[in-house]
């Protein structure tokens, strides 16, 4: 690492543009036009650079400063307590696996999707484990408000081998599902999340042969040769790098507190097209006469008739960020 690094004031045109591969405290991975890495420091405390980040940076030895962070499209990150932590930047679509078998848990896959809502990226939901008969079902059952509300969710069998390609293990499943899966990712940048056990792993290695030891090469380039894997990682699917796949851990203790409580229903698609028949325009939704959302809980008649599940996260959530800014946080 250099000691004497060019002052802030080197040329714009000395600099040169990169996109963040992978990243872990201080150190981070850039990538240039042509496809070779550099690690890099981000120049000052300030500067915080996540992976998908879009960055101008200065040589300098066989290193590099971070100068500056192109302006995000958006930031897909959680917020608990005590602390901010991003995933990744410049994001086209989130997806989120998960599998028949450990069972999911639908809160947290909520919290997932309303994270992706607030900042306008779009979900795909993939059910991983489609061999897994009655139990692949289960799973698929308990996710019919999400198609119910717009939602892609894709079957998938990310195993090799475990569903003949001539059998179809889901409803409106080809083959093993691999293929549509690829056609969802084709173009875009995709961060992919899951909780352990899920088949993340699997699958980025069926999409991306080689990917697990291509993180743990950077993870110890990152970390000075400690294995390591908790490091956000970016791979490319094609030759062209045009198709990329974002890897990162921490989907567990998925916290939402920099979403206003009052706005949430509007990052519920099956709740907020009942908000506007509230009579309440300060509505919550919790306990309002003349509430819209209430009224389409409990219409059994109505189409749009709102899961009592996902009424319960509703509230959940409500009272927790509501907390949450009584505490201060
Ligand atoms: N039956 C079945 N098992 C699968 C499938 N995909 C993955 N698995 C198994 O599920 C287990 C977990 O898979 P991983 O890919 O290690 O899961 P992960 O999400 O990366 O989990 P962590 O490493 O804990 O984060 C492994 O035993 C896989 O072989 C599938 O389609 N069907
Ligand atoms: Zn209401």
């Amino acid at each position: 690492m250099s000691k004497s690094r060019p002052a802030p004031s080197a040329s714009a045109a000395s600099l040169q543009d990169g996109l963040v591969v992978a990243s872990h405290g201080r150190h981070c991975v850039v990538e240039v036009l042509g496809g070779d890495r550099v690690i890099c420091h981000p120049r000052g405390k300030k500067l915080t650079v996540v992976v998908g980040d879009r960055v101008r940076w200065q040589p300098s030895q066989d290193e590099g400063t971070i100068e500056q962070i192109v302006p995000r499209r958006n930031l897909f990150f959680r917020q608990d307590e005590i602390r901010t932590k991003s995933f990744a930047a410049n994001l086209d679509q989130v997806l989120i696996l998960v599998a028949a078998e450990p069972e999911f848990s639908e809160h947290q896959l909520a919290r997932a999707l309303i994270a992706a809502e607030a900042e306008h990226i779009e979900p795909i939901i993939v059910l991983n484990k489609a061999d897994l008969g009655d139990q692949f079902l289960h799973g698929w059952s308990r996710l019919e408000p999400y198609r119910a509300m717009g939602y892609a969710v894709l079957p998938l069998a990310a195993k090799p081998g475990v569903i003949p390609s001539e059998v179809s293990g889901a409803p409106n499943m080809t083959g093993d599902g691999l293929s549509a899966l690829t056609e969802r990712l084709h173009g875009r940048t995709t961060l992919i999340l899951g909780p352990s056990g899920a088949g993340k792993s699997t699958l980025i290695n069926r999409l991306i042969p080689g990917a697990t030891a291509q993180t743990q090469e950077i993870s110890q380039a990152l970390n000075s040769g400690k294995h390591t894997t908790t490091t956000t990682s970016w791979y490319w699917m094609d030759e062209a790098r045009s198709t990329a796949l974002i890897d990162s851990p921490g989907f567990q203790e998925f916290g939402l507190r920099q979403i206003d409580p009052m706005q949430l229903a509007a990052y519920m698609p099956d709740i907020r097209p009942h908000v506007p028949e509230c009579r309440f325009y300060n509505c919550t939704h919790m306990h309002e006469p003349g509430c819209g959302v209430i009224a389409a809980l409990n219409d059994n008649s109505q189409p749009e008739k709102i899961a009592a599940a996902r009424y319960r996260i509703y509230t959940t959530l409500f009272e927790e960020l509501k907390a949450g800014l009584a505490w201060g946080g």
